[in-house]
């Protein structure tokens, strides 16, 4: 670990929305690379710098501009000083050249007064720790994050992620309690209060079953989380289930920022369609929409809601294309009228011949009534007809009976994060190969039945190991900030249909496997299913396969990142 230390003080909680910092990027057709436009926060002094530096070119203009100039210079001094200030504090100057707004105010706490005690989560851009305050004998989590050479990009991602979770203070969110940084070293952790699970983990967990009490309780969590994050102008843009933290007193916290950004209706501003895990992504982004406001993280939510009932994840696409493809069995592809409206940009390629049925309700017949009604209006196609948090609140859902029961009501569960079922199942895993080779043959009998349920095979995050792998190639190239690490989305959109075949979505396909969600979907926990999909290309899968099993875990796709 590093060695400085702090603790903050309290975060400004702006009364109105701030505005987005800069414009996102461009469509991403349209752009250089897929991420390159979307800023993170502005860089104060490198503003400053140049506002200083800039010479008035016309005589006429050199009065007006000079008072301008005057005050970038003092603004500039200022800029320095705080810097200089930050820095006498004990931040790292690389931290506080480009991250200044967000730590403003706070001092860094000193590495040795946390003592780690394990690894309990592992994301895309950080490892997760459980440690010891040793100062206030509170457990708390330590995200590490790692920085690519210092890249000011990558710290500036880093720096909108905490001044996002700053501006925001609701029980169903997560705290920033401070960071621990070093002069010396190129990591920084970000201190949150620790929380024993996640959604995700305890979905995946054989023996638990979620009651519409206790659904109704998390969900109700969720969207009082959501419609604060909303109200203060920011998109959460990851809602999964591994991002929903949960701790022993029922208490549900949306976690993982690191997508998060900043939006106002009033002002739009393009931002990048590269957003949110694939299974939870909504058929706007899948299109390539720019121009897009909550609907982005509702759609995450009914999709997270239907998943608390079904015991599994309800729409396991292992690629872009195949999850349009679900997303239109299952809920039916847009109307003519929304096509048109919408402009989006991958129209032409997406677009059916033949227009596909919406059967949700079909599909989840067994789930109670008002859990459909709300379920319909959150994966609605068209965003505009989406419910806002606030007024999924208000649905029957939460105001008829059975009501949501109390957080504290809900049982103690054992660990269950999803890094906890990743290591049962490698456990499972080793017992069973230890078991094949004593018994020599039990391994392969034992395989089906001991992985838990709702896992998706190996290969559903294949899509997510391709960007990895290439982001890695990119990164070992030039070390550049990671929102150039990914892959332009025309290579991207390659992954996962054969090269040269067309990637129009044929309405007449039905998969083989008779277990996808074309069939009803019965409202309990089902074995593992088998995937399908019309538009992969069989010897990738294979490739994809063997990639993965150096990856995180099999249960959910993490989101290809555009910082
Ligand atoms: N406050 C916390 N308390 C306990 N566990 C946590 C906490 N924050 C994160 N974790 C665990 O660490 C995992 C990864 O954390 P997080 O999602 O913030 O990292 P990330 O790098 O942004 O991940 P991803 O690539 O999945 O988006 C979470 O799924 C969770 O299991």
């Amino acid at each position: 670990m590093g060695c400085v230390h702090g603790r903050p003080s309290p975060a400004p909680t702006p009364a109105r929305p701030p505005p987005q910092p800069k414009p996102e990027q461009a469509p991403p057709q349209e752009a250089a690379g897929p991420d390159k436009g979307e800023q993170p926060v502005p860089a104060p002094a490198a503003a400053a710098a140049a506002a200083v530096t800039e010479k008035p070119a016309r005589r006429e203009r050199r009065s007006r501009s000079s008072r301008s100039v005057a005050e970038a210079r003092l603004g500039g001094s200022f800029v320095n000083r705080a810097r200089g200030e930050q820095v006498a504090a004990g931040w790292p100057a690389w931290l506080s050249a480009v991250a200044g707004e967000a730590i403003d105010g706070w001092t860094p706490r000193r590495a040795d007064s946390f003592e780690k005690i394990d690894k309990i989560g592992q994301g895309t851009y950080s490892n997760v720790y459980k440690a010891r305050d040793t100062l206030s004998g509170k457990i708390v989590a330590l995200k590490k994050v790692r920085f690519d050479n210092l890249e000011p990009e990558s710290v500036r991602f880093m720096a909108r992620e905490i001044l996002i979770l700053r501006r925001l203070d609701h029980p169903s969110v997560i705290k920033i309690d401070g960071l621990v940084t070093s002069r010396m070293s190129c990591s920084l952790y970000l201190v949150f209060e620790y929380m024993e699970h996640d959604l995700a983990g305890l979905v995946a967990s054989p023996d638990i079953k979620f009651t519409e009490p206790q659904v109704k309780c998390y969900m109700n969590q969720l969207l009082s989380g959501l419609e604060h994050c909303h109200d203060r102008g920011v998109l959460h843009r990851d809602i999964k289930g591994s991002n929903l933290l949960l701790d022993n007193n029922g208490m549900l916290k949306i976690a993982d920022f690191g997508l998060a950004s900043f939006f106002d209706p009033s002002r739009k501003q393009p931002m990048t369609s590269r957003v949110v895990t694939l299974w939870y992504r909504p058929p706007e982004l899948l299109l390539g929409a720019t121009d897009y406001g909550v609907g982005v993280d509702l759609w995450s939510a009914g999709c997270i809601l239907a998943e608390l009932l079904a015991g599994r994840p309800i729409m396991p696409g292992r690629t872009e294309v195949e999850q349009l493809h679900k997303i239109f069995k299952l809920c039916g592809s847009p109307t003519e009228e929304y096509w048109k409206k919408s402009k989006l940009p991958h129209a032409t390629i997406f677009k059916p011949q033949q227009p596909y049925k919406r059967r949700i309700t079909d599909t989840f017949k067994d789930f109670p009534q008002s859990a459909l009604r709300l379920i319909e209006t959150l994966l609605a196609i068209d965003p505009a007809d989406r419910l806002t948090a606030s007024s999924a609140l208000q649905s029957d859902f939460f105001t008829t009976e059975p009501y949501a029961c109390e957080p504290s009501s809900l049982p103690k569960y054992p660990p269950s994060k999803e890094m906890d079922a990743k290591r049962r199942d490698e456990e499972a895993r080793r017992s069973r190969a230890a078991g094949g080779r004593a018994n020599g043959d039990g391994t392969n009998k034992a395989r089906s039945r001991d992985r838990p349920r709702g896992v998706p095979a190996p290969d559903a995050n294949a899509e997510l190991q391709i960007n990895i792998d290439k982001r890695r190639l990119v990164s070992h190239a030039n070390a550049k900030s990671k929102s150039e690490k990914f892959p332009p989305p025309h290579q991207d959109g390659a992954v996962g249909f054969p090269l040269g075949s067309s990637n129009q979505m044929d309405p007449l396909y039905e998969p083989a496997d008779p277990t996808s969600f074309s069939t009803m979907f019965a409202h309990e926990k089902s074995s593992v299913p088998t995937w399908s999909g019309p538009l992969v290309n069989p010897s990738a899968v294979g490739n994809q396969k063997r990639k993965h099993k150096s990856s995180r875990s099999s249960k959910q796709p993490a989101t290809a990142r555009a910082r």
